[in-house]
């Protein structure tokens, strides 16, 4: 009989009377486990041999665990002071128990929690006793951890295991062991000889020319063998859907916005009719520069139109902010707190000079905010930036848009509620509902933007509808993960980084 190689390896080193490991067969045969497995599985096809499977549970201790390996688990230390403070005698006051423990915050919690259900004694109204019959050195949880310490990993008491797991003690791991024995067809096989023949993996022209292929074996395809991970770079899924978002945007005929992450208030607030009090303009929550501290230049005519919007309002009945506006503070450079620096660039004709209706601009780019770091803030993120110019928009228009964009991405249950900015008028909050928590996360803040703002930026015969909208929070609602700081940063959960199938 001709067989591939691998498998004329496995069947000559099983045997019929002890199953042998995949592990030990690769050992024995200088063949990858995989292609033992591979040749495994065919063999098993053919009859030849049976290949069981096992599930090998084995448990390594987390740092809690080997911190109570080193100091002993807090139950116990709570029991032995108590006995040293004679609580076995009568009830001992429960601070002075804790206080001669030495365990402290958590520990606390985590001794009482175990105590009583161990049998070490009771816990009343405050006070603790120790029962004299109770033997810490019989704990099988503490055996248990003693016992994987020394590198014994088959721990064979589950409950025990079980235990030490909840308490997040030791971390279970299951694999699949797979072994392979021979059948008595496997045997007869082998007494009536068995040879190797070259495997072939693809059929080539040649082979079939030459008249080849008629003596080759083809090995097949065996899509259960186990194969190695692989866990190579990939592109963040940040990245991805960044690219996703412009992919989807070009594809809505938007272009893209290029600008600088660092720049002059003036771009950054004061074009948008932001006044120079604005709290947002305060020094908590901007980056500001420290080293260039000023832009050197700023259009002189864009300067002098927005100071006077800004003192005066724009048009006949208009009325500005009647405060102070100091050129010096628009001069001021800082890391863009959004990316709505681009637009004001691009719409003054000061990056690509003069645009004339209609246009559809975007970016996708980093922002940055001296926020309070939790679940869905960060210190920067990325901003979707976007603007429509166009005669008559509306709201319609707007939302019209969301619902087109999200809608791209699998979100069609988009929700909307008024809002205030400064610079644009409607506005509006955009959420979204979290696929896993069911909450409502607001993605991004938008309206049309308002005539003070426009006017000084020499937009007059057209309307402009733009938004701001984030791109994290866009990722949670396609992934469905709930804090911000799995996806990046020092915190942020490889697995889930590297499992995330890529979606288009
Ligand atoms: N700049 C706004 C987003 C926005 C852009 C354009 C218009 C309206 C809102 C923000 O960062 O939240």
């Amino acid at each position: 009989m001709k067989l591939p190689d691998a498998q004329v390896a496995v069947l000559e080193t099983a045997s019929a009377q002890d199953a042998q490991t995949i592990d030990d067969l690769a050992d024995a045969t200088d063949h990858k486990p995989e292609t033992i497995t591979g040749a495994a599985f065919d063999l098993e096809e053919q009859g030849l041999v049976v290949v069981e499977s096992a599930t090998d549970e084995t448990a390594e201790l987390t740092d809690e665990g080997s911190q109570y390996l080193d100091e002993g688990l807090p139950e116990v230390r709570l029991y032995e002071a108590a006995l040293d403070a004679g609580a076995d005698e009568s009830p001992v006051q429960m601070g002075q128990a804790i206080g001669q423990s030495g365990l402290e915050g958590q520990e606390v919690d985590i001794a009482l929690s175990n105590y009583a259900r161990k049998g070490y004694g009771s816990i009343d109204s405050g006070e603790i006793t120790a029962d004299a019959d109770a033997d810490p050195d019989s704990d099988s949880e503490a055996s248990a951890l003693d016992a994987l310490a020394a590198g014994d990993a088959d721990v064979d008491d589950d409950d025990t295991l079980d235990r030490l797991d909840s308490r997040g003690l030791v971390e279970l791991t299951e694999r699949t062991v797979r072994s392979v024995r021979l059948t008595d067809d496997g045997v007869t096989a082998l007494m009536e000889g068995v040879e190797a023949a070259e495997s072939v993996g693809q059929l080539t022209p040649e082979m079939l020319t030459s008249g080849e292929w008629r003596d080759v074996e083809f090995s097949e395809y065996n899509v259960e063998a186990d194969a190695a991970e692989f866990t190579g770079g990939k592109e963040h899924i940040l990245r991805q859907t960044a690219n996703r978002v412009k992919d989807v945007l070009v594809g809505m005929g938007f272009e893209e916005m290029q600008g600088p992450h660092v720049d002059a208030d003036f771009w950054i607030n004061d074009c948008l009719f932001m006044p120079q009090d604005h709290p947002a303009r305060t020094h908590w929550d901007r980056f500001a520069m420290d080293q260039p501290r000023e832009i050197d230049e700023l259009p002189a005519d864009l300067v002098e139109r927005v100071e006077g919007a800004h003192r005066n309002g724009v048009g006949p009945d208009g009325d500005g902010y009647h405060s102070p506006w100091d050129e010096d503070f628009a001069r001021a450079l800082a890391l863009r707190g959004h990316t709505t620096s681009l637009s004001t660039r691009y719409l003054s004709g000061e990056q690509i000079g003069e645009l004339e209706p209609p246009q559809r601009y975007f970016s996708v780019e980093k922002v940055y905010r001296n926020d309070t770091l939790d679940p869905t803030h960060l210190l920067e993120f990325f901003q979707i930036e976007g603007w429509v110019m166009a005669e008559d928009l509306s709201v319609r228009d707007l939302m019209g848009t969301f619902e087109e964009f999200y809608a791209q991405f699998g979100i069609t249950d988009l929700e909307y509620k008024p809002h205030y900015n400064p610079y644009t008028e409607p506005s509006f909050e955009l959420f979204g509902t979290h696929p896993e928590t069911g909450e409502l996360i607001e993605v991004g803040n938008s309206g049309i933007f308002r005539e003070e703002m426009l006017a000084p930026l020499g937009v007059e015969d057209a309307d402009v509808m733009a938004w701001g909208l984030s791109l994290e929070r866009l990722l949670m609602l396609i992934y469905g993960f709930e804090d911000i700081r799995d996806v990046h940063g020092t915190l942020c959960d490889l697995e889930l980084l590297r499992e995330t199938e890529v979606m288009y």
